[in-house]
């Protein structure tokens, strides 16, 4: 997962390192050194730079001179950084962000060993992809204890295009709540095309959840509704409303949307976008936030996704918190989102 990402961090703490640290005077220095203390010399810098864990060399790192870094030093590597970004589908005011909070962090730092720089700029990225990542929102625990509290149902509506995993993300959200000892209901209200009512069935039935659904081209309005009263009636935690996603500019599916939302007053919206698709999903991100509003994102096949700029930027551009990953095809694939979660993927 975000492989690239991780690629692209790495290399630029190595460039900015071996720029910062004067490389003629640490071969003078290692030089003189292993004649003084008669140590091993190393065969090359960069041997001993690739191998920075605690006690390997650390003689050496030391003999660089005390540095100030100054914007000079970075600036064309901080603009390599940013077009690599971009070309990962990092979204452009993700990636500013990012370049400029580390320069913030880094200019003007006095640096004695490399292992100082590498230290400083791990510490920078790590600060800057905290800052994007850490977005507040709506609690959904929360909400759903505020529910059972007061026995009435948590209404979830899934919104997103088609083909992006929401019919498998709501069955993953049922065994969710199921694992959890609750009780859900679904609402077959993508009404549009009768694969997405057959494929639904097919996983309630998998997973022992009740399916209100009506036939092809009902309201889904309507649908939506009877599953709010047969929760209502039954005693039932959790209703995970489905729905169609023909297209996010489509403005019939807007007013669909909103008919749902008017009819059933949910207490949670969820967009679920792909991460394989970069910026297409945070533009969806965007349009489904202006035109019904959400409260939180899941995004879908993480466990493919290299890249990983989908995952840094939806949540920071419209200002909504990523709650899950999914993260393959399983029932049980999806992972609670945390943004130290990620600087871990990132950073070990
Ligand atoms: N690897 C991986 N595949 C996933 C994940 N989530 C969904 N998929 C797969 O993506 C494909 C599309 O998922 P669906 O749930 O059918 O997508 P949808 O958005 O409901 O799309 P429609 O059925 O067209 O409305 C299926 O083959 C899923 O198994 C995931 O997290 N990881």
């Amino acid at each position: 997962m975000f492989e690239a990402l991780k690629k692209k961090i790495n290399k630029t703490i190595k460039k900015i390192t071996e720029k910062i640290s004067d490389k003629e005077k640490v071969e003078e220095t290692i030089k003189e050194t292993a004649k003084e203390e008669t140590i091993e010399e190393p065969e090359t810098v960069e041997k001993v730079k690739e191998e920075p864990e605690e006690g390997k060399g650390s003689n050496i790192f030391s003999f660089i001179r005390e540095k100030t870094i100054s914007e000079k030093d970075i600036e064309d590597i901080l603009w390599d950084l940013e077009m690599s970004l971009l070309e990962s589908d990092v979204a452009i005011d993700v990636a500013e962000k990012i370049t400029d909070e580390l320069k913030n962090q880094l200019v003007g730092k006095k640096v004695k060993r490399s292992t100082d720089i590498i230290e400083y700029t791990q510490e920078a990225f790590k600060n800057s992809i905290r800052d994007i990542l850490t977005v507040n929102g709506k609690d959904m625990d929360s909400i759903l204890q505020e529910k059972q509290n007061k026995k009435e149902p948590f209404i979830i509506m899934f919104v997103g295009i088609n083909g992006t995993g929401k019919t498998t993300t709501i069955a993953k959200m049922a065994k969710y709540f199921l694992d959890r000892g609750l009780k859900p209901v679904i609402a077959a209200s993508d009404t549009f095309r009768a694969g997405a009512i057959e494929q639904l069935t097919h996983h309630a039935e998998k997973l022992g959840v009740k399916i209100i659904k009506h036939e092809k081209g009902a309201d889904p309005a309507a649908v939506a509704f009877d599953a709010v009263e047969h929760a209502k009636a039954k005693g039932k935690d959790v209703v995970l409303i489905d729905t169609a996603g023909r297209m996010q500019t489509n403005v019939n599916l807007m007013d669909e949307m909103a008919k749902i939302k008017r009819v059933v007053k949910p207490d949670f919206i969820i967009f679920v976008g792909d991460s394989l698709t970069g910026n297409d999903a945070v533009e969806q991100a965007i349009k489904f936030n202006e035109s019904v509003g959400i409260d939180a994102i899941i995004l879908t096949k993480a466990d493919a996704d290299a890249k990983g700029g989908a995952a840094l930027s939806i949540g920071y551009v419209i200002n909504k918190p990523i709650i899950f990953l999914g993260t393959g095809q399983g029932y049980d694939d999806l992972i609670e989102f945390k943004p130290e979660w990620m600087i871990h993927q990132l950073f070990t």
